[in-house]
């Protein structure tokens, strides 16, 4: 009998999908899940000129492959990964391929290629990006470490992958952990223009009464010109324009605003800060899902706290500064993510190319743009670029829009209106954009208070001063 091309490990949103998209693509494919209404549904799901088996029995499904061996997981990042190759380990030889599709916690990923490295069983982390339609139509794919073993898989996922401008969107980006990573960074940028997106909805329909037929317009708008057009703008107006099935209001009013949370976007956050990569926009998005929870407390002080007031404005002259601003903080949001991983490359020695990050974001993930266009030909002209904002043509576009996105924060301040993420993101622009910050005062206080020593810009030294009370 012939043995199957490809075999995936849990059926559940991105793997059933996935599998689907390499049963398309002539691969032929045999999926593992606990669930057997699963495994089975998946057999239902496909089309006759598909090659495609589901079941429920581990020494079957790894009997079923050919070998050298080729095994996708796609189930909940944490135990469920080191669960499922424990039950795959005793059936696997010497030579499969492992490669765990989903959001692992990247140092749970170097850990793992060590302790199957010992069995000679290759393992690689593969970020995936796109959601359940980009698992089905073709997702972005963020391969890293075992280079050989991915070399003998590309094929497939070159196949699978998204298209721009005939490119797929997964390239090999580095080695150990570096897909993971770049993953677990990519979700950050996710975050943080997600909540800015929030904010200008919220700036709009709660900050200045502007009805949700406009804001859904402007999105649409957004999404429509050359420097906004994105996934994330794009479904942000459809999901404005969502009618609720239940009652005759849109949906978007009907639901809770508590945001929940898998981890990645504070893994983001918590490993900028061991590594000192300053991320503002991403922590604040963090803490912006962390407030949301706090909805008793939030009413208890929304009945304390009151500050009504009005703006007079020219509101179509307002929404096209809206545009530059959030121009303004998506590229700079970018830029911290980017920077994060300039650092991070050197910190764990990825030797990643941000230019081919750059290039794979443009299709098929969560935050595809097309200004990730524009990325790639900043990192093609300077690979060790540290920063996007050093770049001519960005500086350029960002110098412009400046003013709009200052007044843009003072319009939210006086409405009283949380701009967390925008207002961070200029903080963290005018910090990085001085040359001389206030730091030299923090120096003296820890001297001060703890004879920490400080530095001069006058004689090379360390020094301690008796500071006078
Ligand atoms: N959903 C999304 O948009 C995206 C998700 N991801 C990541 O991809 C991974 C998978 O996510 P998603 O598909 O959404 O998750 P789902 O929960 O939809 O699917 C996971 C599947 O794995 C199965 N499973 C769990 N443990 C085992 C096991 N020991 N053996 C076999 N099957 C098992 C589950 O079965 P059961 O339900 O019966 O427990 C379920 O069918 C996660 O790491 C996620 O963070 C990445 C990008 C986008
Ligand atoms: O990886 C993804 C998209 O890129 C997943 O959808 C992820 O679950 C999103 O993160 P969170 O659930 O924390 O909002």
């Amino acid at each position: 009998m012939k043995k199957f091309d490809f075999g995936m490990v849990g059926l559940g949103v991105m793997g059933r999908n996935l599998l689907l998209n390499m049963a398309d693509h002539d691969f032929s494919v045999v999926g593992l899940d606990l669930d057997a209404e699963k495994a089975a549904s998946l057999e239902q799901e496909a089309q006759e000129k598909h090659q495609i088996k589901g079941t429920t029995d581990v020494k079957e499904f790894v009997n079923l492959i050919e070998k050298p061996r080729a095994i996708m997981l796609l189930v909940p990042a944490g135990k469920p990964v080191d669960s499922v190759i424990g039950s795959l380990l005793e059936h696997l030889e010497e030579g499969d391929i492992v490669v765990d599709g989903g959001n692992s916690y990247f140092p749970d990923t170097d850990r793992r290629v060590k302790e199957l490295a010992e069995k000679n069983i290759h393992f690689f982390g593969m970020g995936i990006s796109g959601g359940e339609k980009g698992a089905r139509f073709g997702p972005s794919m963020m391969p890293g470490g075992d280079k050989g073993a991915y070399e003998r898989l590309r094929p497939i996922f070159e196949a699978v992958a998204a298209k721009v401008d005939g490119e797929p969107c997964v390239s090999y980006l580095g080695s150990g952990s570096a897909g993971n990573y770049v993953k677990m960074v990519h979700n950050g940028i996710e975050y943080a223009i997600m909540q800015l997106l929030a904010e200008t909805y919220d700036l709009l329909n709660r900050g200045l009464k502007v009805q949700d037929k406009r804001i859904q317009k402007l999105f649409d708008q957004w999404n429509n010109s050359k420097e906004l057009e994105s996934y994330l703008v794009e479904i942000t107006a459809d999901i404005l324009n969502q009618d609720d099935p239940l009652t005759d209001k849109k949906l978007i009013h009907l639901i809770s605003d508590t945001a929940k949370a898998k981890g990645t976007g504070k893994w983001t956050s918590q490993n900028a800060m061991d590594i000192q990569a300053p991320v503002p926009s991403i922590d604040l998005a963090v803490n912006m899902r962390d407030i949301s929870k706090y909805k008793e407390e939030r009413i208890s002080a929304s009945n304390i706290y009151n500050w009504e007031a009005q703006k007079d404005l020219d509101l179509e002259a307002f929404l096209e500064k809206l545009k530059d601003a959030f121009y303004f903080a998506m590229i700079t949001t970018y830029a911290q993510g980017m920077a994060q991983l300039h650092i991070a490359s050197k910190e764990y020695n990825y030797g990643l190319d941000l230019e081919e990050v750059s290039k794979i974001w443009r299709g098929g993930c969560i935050i595809r743009a097309s200004v990730l266009e524009n990325f790639r030909k900043a990192y093609r002209k300077n690979p060790e670029l540290p920063n996007l904002l050093l770049d001519k043509d960005l500086a350029a576009d960002l110098n412009s829009k400046q003013s709009a996105i200052r007044e843009v924060l003072n319009t939210g301040i006086s409405l009283g209106i949380p701009l967390s993420v925008y207002g961070t993101t200029v903080s963290y622009f005018d910090a990085y954009r001085s040359e001389i910050l206030p730091t030299n005062l923090i120096q003296a206080q820890r001297d001060y208070f703890g004879s920490h020593s400080y530095e001069r810009i006058d004689r090379e030294g360390t020094f301690h001063t008796e500071w006078e009370d």
